[in-house]
């Protein structure tokens, strides 16, 4: 049981009362969906089982043909076997036959109670559904971490209660899922107060973008002083990005970097002369600058106390010694760097993101289709916005080059890497799918004005 379930029982609230809304709730979503056809509840033996009898009997009584195969007894004297009971209905063997010939298979099997891998019948009889609904998750998938334990069906809808789970939004349980609904059943405000929440889902309403002050000049907005190397594209795009997203101004520290706009200014001075400069606050280290470079300029930024990204080379550069980066702000890996740096964490994306940033005292952005931010602290969020156009060669550049932007303008590291992840994901979403990652900068400021238009 999760832990928002136990606050409502000890807050007062009936456990077959939340079920009963529970099964009216996946009883409403398929009734909106679908024509009255033939449903066959597959139920397992706890509140999964009787969210679907409760499900089953809101069905019958809007006269949709409905039975119920119980893959097991429900468990004496609990809510299940209480909803149980106030089933009328037909009560069928569960075998793949019936499931194949049933025009809609709720699956309430399995949900938060998911203890082990699923065995192969159960397996096999989900799986056989032409039309499947899964009541919480699909049975299989772990709702903390979006694994799979042994296998999970592909629902085409998933009905969920008071607030998603990191399953619905982690892969590969996200892509299990097929629409997912969340139903309001009652879940009383006391109880979400007294569990303390620190995952989320990542969306405008977490953090607030800077606005530049009235009288405010372009040092105010923040200074962001971005390495630059041998390949210097990466560094660029990082700087279009940062100046789209509001940085007053965005120098390229570095020998002679090619093919530069005319709005950044570029600076070859040495490296010890520009970080004693105060205003230089903030620094992007990584893209594009090589890893031993990377090594030696993180080193000297990490010992003067700057505000710091690090990303690509930075992180190379500290395989398997991810002490190297204690002192930096951000970190943004994708999958390959992020082993690199930590080659004994191996749990899943949320846990392993929030181990790292603990263990190195920084904001740990680990990039993918369902990125996970998580702070020192142990605040994590998943985004879910990015569409999949998004791989491609510099994206991840134009990320860096976004949170570092949001940074310089004073946002905590935090709120500014979840909205840097969000705002690329919502720029990805409106260059569509030709984009390189040239354009993605381009979209940030009409990102913004939607943001301030819908009062976020
Ligand atoms: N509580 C509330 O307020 C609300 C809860 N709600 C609903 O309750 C659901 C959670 O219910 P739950 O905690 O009873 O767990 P559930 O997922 O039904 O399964 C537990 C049973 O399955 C068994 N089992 C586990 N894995 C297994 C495996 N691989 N293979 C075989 N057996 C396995 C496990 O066995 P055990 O580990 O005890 O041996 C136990 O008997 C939640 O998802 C939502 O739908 C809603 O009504 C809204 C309000
Ligand atoms: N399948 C996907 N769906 C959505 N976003 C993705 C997908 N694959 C990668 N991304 C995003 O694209 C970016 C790629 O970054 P990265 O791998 O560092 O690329 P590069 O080094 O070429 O700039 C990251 O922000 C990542 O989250
Ligand atoms: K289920």
């Amino acid at each position: 049981m999760g832990l928002i379930d136990t606050a409502a029982l000890s807050c007062g609230v009936s456990g077959l009362m939340l079920m009963e809304n529970a099964g009216t709730a996946v009883a409403r979503a398929i009734v909106r969906r679908f024509r009255p056809c033939r449903v066959l509840v597959l139920a397992g033996p706890g509140n999964n089982g009787g969210d679907g009898y409760v499900a089953a009997r809101r069905l019958a009584e809007r006269g949709w043909p409905v039975a119920v195969a119980p893959l097991a007894p429900p468990r004496p004297a609990s809510d299940a076997a209480a909803a149980a009971a106030l089933w009328r209905g037909p009560v069928v063997a569960a075998d793949e036959g019936r499931v194949q010939s049933a025009e809609l298979v709720i699956d309430a099997v399995f949900g938060a109670g998911l203890a082990r891998d699923v065995d192969p019948g159960t397996v096999a009889l989900l799986g056989a559904a032409r039309r499947l609904v899964a009541i919480d998750v699909p049975s299989g998938v772990d709702g903390a971490t979006g694994a799979v334990r042994g296998a999970a069906p592909r629902a085409d809808l998933t009905v969920t209660f008071a607030g998603l789970k990191p399953g619905h939004l982690l892969f590969p349980g996200r892509a299990l899922c097929g629409e997912t609904v969340c139903a309001e059943i009652g879940m009383p405000a006391a109880a979400f107060a007294r569990v303390e929440t620190k995952t989320w889902r990542n969306t405008p309403v977490l953090w607030r973008l800077p606005a530049p002050a009235a009288t405010g000049h372009k040092y105010e907005r923040g200074h962001l002083t971005i390495l630059a190397g041998p390949m210097s594209g990466a560094a660029i795009l990082a700087a279009a990005a940062a100046r789209r997203i509001g940085a007053g101004l965005v120098t390229l520290a570095g020998p002679d970097p090619a093919g530069v706009p005319p709005g950044i200014i570029v600076s070859r001075a040495a490296l010890d002369e520009l970080v004693t400069d105060p205003r230089r606050r903030v620094w992007l280290c990584g893209p594009g600058l090589g890893v031993e470079a990377a090594g030696q300029t993180l080193a000297r930024l990490v010992a003067a106390g700057r505000a710091i990204v690090a990303d690509a080379d930075a992180l190379t550069s500290a395989a398997g010694e991810a002490e190297r980066l204690r002192g930096v702000a951000a970190i943004t890996p994708h999958e390959g760097e992020f082993a690199r740096v930590f080659p004994d964490l191996q749990a899943d994306r949320l846990s392993r993101a929030r181990a790292a940033a603990a263990r190195i005292g920084a904001v740990v952005v680990l990039k993918g289709p369902d990125t996970v931010i998580a702070a020192p602290d142990g605040r994590a969020a998943i985004n879910a916005n990015a569409p999949p156009f998004l791989a491609t060669a510099g994206s991840g550049d134009t990320l860096a080059g976004i949170a570092a932007g949001l940074l310089v303008q004073g946002m905590p590291a935090f709120e500014a890497c979840c909205a840097a992840v969000w705002l690329h994901g919502a720029a990805a979403t409106r260059a569509g799918g030709g984009l390189i990652a040239e354009d993605l900068a381009d979209h940030l400021p009409m990102v913004v004005e939607n943001i301030k238009k819908f009062n976020f």
